[in-house]
Parts: structure tokens; C-alpha cells; sequence
């Protein structure tokens, strides 16, 4: 057991804790970190684009509990040597965000220190909460879009290059109304924010599952972190359905593996201790 896991194990008593969001009745609260030196370094991205993808790796939670976001609670540690101008564009990033997603910011908490650490609540509603526990087996796995252009990005940005701005790595693209259309045949989902290999471990361990691969994965795509993509399961008499929905929304799918018996675990590490 890792650090992480040992702190986490401490509260466990909850059960509301394990997924990406607690569901409490019909809303899911959920939290997310996005932290200078941590997440992102300062020179590599625009202050609105800092704020803008602190919301939505936090709106990304959410979507993949198939809850709809509503409201957000910003917390921003932000250097006493930032200008107004600075300000505002920060400012900008998290009102752009909460305006896509029909969120109000209803509150938070603002402290000064010597760098730009952001942490987000948001408070989601749903009728039908979709777990990472729920997963059976035979079910199969799926992800939306491409994976590996963000571990290939955060590597340039680590040797002094430049990247695009329409970068997923610098702008998310979140696939929610697909999600939301497909959930009504999806049996568990989690977003691809440690890797694809890593979050196949945590579906694994909590709906109690291993995988057979349709093909072997390689490591550049199973690796690569900050994707957002969506990762799912669903009961195969439901393909054809959720087919539709990906070609109506214009969502790429990759179906690569097959619930069975047994236990998944990766040996990439991922980055937390
Ligand atoms: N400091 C903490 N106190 C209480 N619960 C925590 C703490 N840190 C994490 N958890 C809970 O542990 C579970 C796993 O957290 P984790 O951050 O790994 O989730 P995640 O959203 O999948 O990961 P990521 O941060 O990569 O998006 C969640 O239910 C989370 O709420
Ligand atoms: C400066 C800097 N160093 C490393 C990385 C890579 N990185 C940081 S967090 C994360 C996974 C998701 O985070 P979390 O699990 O906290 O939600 C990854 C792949 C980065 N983006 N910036
Ligand atoms: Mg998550």
C-alpha cells in the first residue's frame, strides 16, 4: 500500500468514499486539486487556461458519476505579486468554465502564498449515479477519443518546447453529452486521469473484476495521464446503442477489453508518492 492509499484508508469508515464523488442521496460532491509545480508549471500555460482546466478536470468528475454540475466552491492560494490584470484573467478562466457547464460559483476561499494553488468542490446532481464498483463481469471496456497526445505534450513542455494551444493537455475536451445520452446502458465509468493501466487497477479492485485485452496496449498509451477521456463498462447487448450515441456526438470509441474473474494490477507507477 502507498502512502496515498494508507491516508485515504484512515477515513474509509465512510462509505461514501472511493469514486470519483461521494453520491449523498441525489447530489455528488467531489474535489479536485490543481496545483503550481504539481499540475502544471506557470510558464506553460495562461493563467485563464490554468483556471479554465482546474474546472474542468473537476467537471470531469462529475460527469463521469453521470451527475450534472451545479454548483462550484473555488479555493485559490494566489501570489500577493500577481497584478489586477493578472487577476482578472484567472478570474476569466474559472467564469468561462462554469459558463460552458451552467455552474454558479457560490463561494470558496482566497489566501495569498508564493504560488497558484487551486482547489475546487463541486456539488452535481443526479437521478442515476454510475460507480466504479458496478462493473460485472463479462461486461465490456471501452474509452472514448485518443490516448498518449498528453504524456507526449507534458514531455515537450519538460524540455523547454512549445505545444498547441487546442493541446487536450492545455484544453480538456470532456465528452458529457455523450456520457449523459449512453448512461442508461453504462454499468460503471471513471475519467482517465492517472493513465489508462492505473484506472483499470482502481475498476478492478472496486468492482472486484481483471480483464481479458482484445489486443495488447501499449505502454505510451496506457500511461498517459491528464487525458479526461472516459473510461467505461457496459453489457454487451447494449453495443449498438452506444454506438449510435458515440457517431451522433462524433465520440470516438475503443473497446479493448472484456470483464472476467480475477484482478488487474499495473506496474507503472503513477506519479502521486
Ligand atoms: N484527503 C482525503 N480525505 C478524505 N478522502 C479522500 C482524501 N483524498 C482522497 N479521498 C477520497 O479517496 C477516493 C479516491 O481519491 P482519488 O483522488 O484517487 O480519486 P480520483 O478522482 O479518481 O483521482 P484523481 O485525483 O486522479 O482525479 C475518493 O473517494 C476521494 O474522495
Ligand atoms: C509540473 C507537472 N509535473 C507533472 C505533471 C503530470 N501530472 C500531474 S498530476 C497528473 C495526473 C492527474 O492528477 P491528479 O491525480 O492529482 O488528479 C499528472 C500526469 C504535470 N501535469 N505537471
Ligand atoms: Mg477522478
Amino acid at each position: 500500500m502507498n502512502k496515498e492509499e494508507y491516508f485515504i484508508k484512515q477515513f474509509s469508515n465512510s462509505k461514501f468514499i472511493g469514486d470519483d464523488g461521494a453520491v449523498v442521496g441525489s447530489h455528488v460532491y467531489s474535489m479536485d486539486a490543481f496545483f503550481e509545480n504539481i499540475h502544471f508549471k506557470r510558464e506553460w500555460f495562461s493563467l485563464k487556461q490554468i483556471a479554465y482546466k482546474a474546472m474542468i478536470v473537476n467537471i470531469s468528475d462529475a460527469i463521469v458519476m453521470n451527475a450534472i454540475p451545479k454548483y462550484a466552491l473555488l479555493s485559490v492560494a494566489i501570489p500577493s505579486t500577481y497584478s489586477t490584470k493578472e487577476l482578472n484573467q484567472l478570474s476569466k478562466g474559472f467564469k468561462k468554465a462554469a459558463k460552458e457547464f451552467n455552474i454558479e460559483i457560490i463561494g470558496g476561499d482566497t489566501i495569498s502564498n508564493n504560488k497558484l494553488d487551486i482547489s475546487i468542490t463541486i456539488i452535481s446532481k443526479t437521478k442515476n449515479p454510475i460507480l466504479r464498483s458496478s462493473a460485472k463481469k463479462d461486461d465490456l471496456f471501452c474509452y472514448t477519443g485518443t490516448l498518449g497526445t498528453c504524456k507526449k505534450d507534458l514531455a515537450k513542455l519538460f524540455a523547454g518546447k512549445k505545444i498547441s494551444k487546442k493541446s487536450k493537455f492545455i484544453k480538456p475536451k470532456l465528452n458529457a453529452d455523450f456520457f449523459y445520452e449512453s448512461s442508461k446502458y453504462i454499468s460503471s465509468a471513471l475519467d482517465i486521469s492517472d493513465g489508462l493501466f492505473f484506472e483499470l487497477q482502481r475498476v478492478s479492485k472496486a468492482s472486484n473484476i481483471g480483464f481479458e485485452f482484445f489486443k495488447q496496449i501499449h505502454e505510451d498509451i496506457g500511461t498517459s495521464g491528464e487525458e479526461y477521456e472516459i473510461l467505461f463498462s457496459f453489457n454487451k447487448k447494449h453495443l449498438s446503442k452506444i454506438e449510435k450515441i458515440a457517431k451522433k456526438h462524433k465520440v470516438k470509441l475503443n473497446i479493448f477489453a472484456k470483464a472476467i474473474k480475477g484482478k488487474y494490477e499495473t506496474k507503472s507507477k503513477n506519479h502521486h508518492f
